[in-house]
């Protein structure tokens, strides 16, 4: 028998740790605090009751498991990434890749009903399937960020009394939005939709007795920067294999769904990662970049990666709530204290993913805007 040391029970807790499930349908004042204290410890939860209606979820869905199933020629009609499109195992364009392939769309609903005509045999029915779910996701993301801006006694709505508006509700009424929902609703807002599509490990592994799979080109990173040959907790280790490599999202907010497979891992601290259960059900929302500057670092944008399953394939859809290119950046001035000076310079979002997009997967993108206190700048010069 194999007695655990107490080292070795703390390692296992840390990795049993579950992501807060925030109840949308309860009180609105405590989801706002709940929602807070979720941004701020772990920068990632789940919400259940969300009103986004099962047969939108279900549509998409199944329109996205169609497209998957078509065979390769047919997939690379909807590619190349540029920067929407069909991609397959390239993430980006610095190098990264992955075992994932992947659908990228703008929110727009004239790019998408176009792009629609490469991806699908029925392109009316794949288009009115992805505005229904973006139309319904965005109304998610807006009034979660409404609820943040609460929570942070940023903003008092008319609304306050009400505990039962639904995110569909939110969504229409323009009238009333916070700080952070007023970017996404911008009609030049740059939100994107993502879904990806991760096969089993057991199918690549059957590929590569035939072929040189990208896979190979990922795990010769010797001459990369980034290359850590003794990292204790290397994915390879126990036959798994990266579906996407570790990143923080970019944007404002990302509203994440999945099947019921799992692979979706977070990391809370260097070198440890926590494991997200799969819930068809709830949705996972994580605190992207610009919403980490734009708290002043209130709200912390983890990292995260995905690991395929040997078995079963995992799909997940992801919006990526994103400003319109010209909006300016900045810590919002009530969360900048002398205490807690701004930690970030203003940038634009347009200057922001044009460095984003020229940096590789895991390189951090906010350290390159970060203001460097006296101290720090002393010790970097010693
Ligand atoms: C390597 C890259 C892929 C990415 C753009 C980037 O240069 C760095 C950020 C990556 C990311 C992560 C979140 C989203 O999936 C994504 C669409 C985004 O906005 O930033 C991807 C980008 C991508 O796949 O093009
Ligand atoms: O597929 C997932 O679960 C996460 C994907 C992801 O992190 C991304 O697309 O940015
Ligand atoms: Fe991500």
């Amino acid at each position: 028998m194999v007695v655990a040391t107490p080292t070795q029970i703390h390692i296992e807790k840390i990795r049993e740790v579950e992501l807060p499930i925030i109840d949308l349908s309860a009180e609105r004042s405590e989801v706002s605090k709940l929602i807070v204290k979720a941004c701020s410890e772990f920068g990632f939860f789940k919400v259940i009751n969300h009103g986004v209606p099962e047969d939108v979820i279900t549509r998409m869905e199944e329109e996205s498991y169609g497209f998957f199933a078509k065979p390769g020629c047919e997939k690379q009609r909807a590619g190349p990434v540029n920067p929407y499109g069909y991609g397959s195992k390239n993430i980006g364009f610095n190098g990264d890749v992955g075992e994932v392939e992947y659908l990228l769309l703008s929110t727009n609903f004239v790019s998408i009903s176009q792009r629609s005509k490469t991806i699908s045999n029925d392109p009316l029915k794949f288009s009115c399937a992805v505005r229904g779910y973006i139309e319904a996701v965005r109304g998610l993301a807006c009034e979660l960020l409404d609820l943040m801006a609460k929570g942070l006694g940023l903003w008092v709505s008319s609304d306050t009394s009400s505990s039962s508006s639904s995110a569909l509700d939110s969504a229409s009424s323009s009238s009333s939005s916070s700080v952070f929902s007023q970017l996404i609703r911008d009609v030049d807002n740059d939100s994107l939709f993502r879904i990806n599509h991760y096969p089993p490990l057991i199918l690549t592994n059957l590929k590569h007795t035939t072929t040189t799979t990208t896979l190979d080109k990922e795990e010769d990173t010797s001459s990369s920067p980034f290359h850590h040959p003794h990292h204790h907790d290397h994915p390879n280790d126990n036959n798994n294999r990266i579906g996407f490599g570790e990143h923080s999202d970019p944007q404002i907010l990302t509203i994440l769904r999945s099947n019921d497979v799992g692979g979706l891992q977070i990391s809370p601290e260097n070198g440890v990662w926590v494991p997200v259960s799969p819930d068809p059900a709830t949705f996972c929302v994580n605190v992207g970049d610009v919403l980490q500057a734009m708290t002043n670092g209130r709200f912390m944008s983890v990292r995260h990666r995905v690991i395929t399953n040997p078995y079963k394939s995992r799909m997940s859809m992801a919006y990526f709530g994103a400003p319109p290119l010209h909006a300016t950046i900045a810590a919002i001035p009530e969360l900048v204290t002398q205490c807690r000076p701004s930690l970030y310079r203003p940038f634009t979002w347009s200057e922001y993913k044009k460095s984003a997009y020229s940096l590789r997967l895991r390189e951090s993108r906010l350290n390159l805007f970060r203001i460097l206190e006296d101290d720090e700048i002393a010790r970097s010069n010693a």
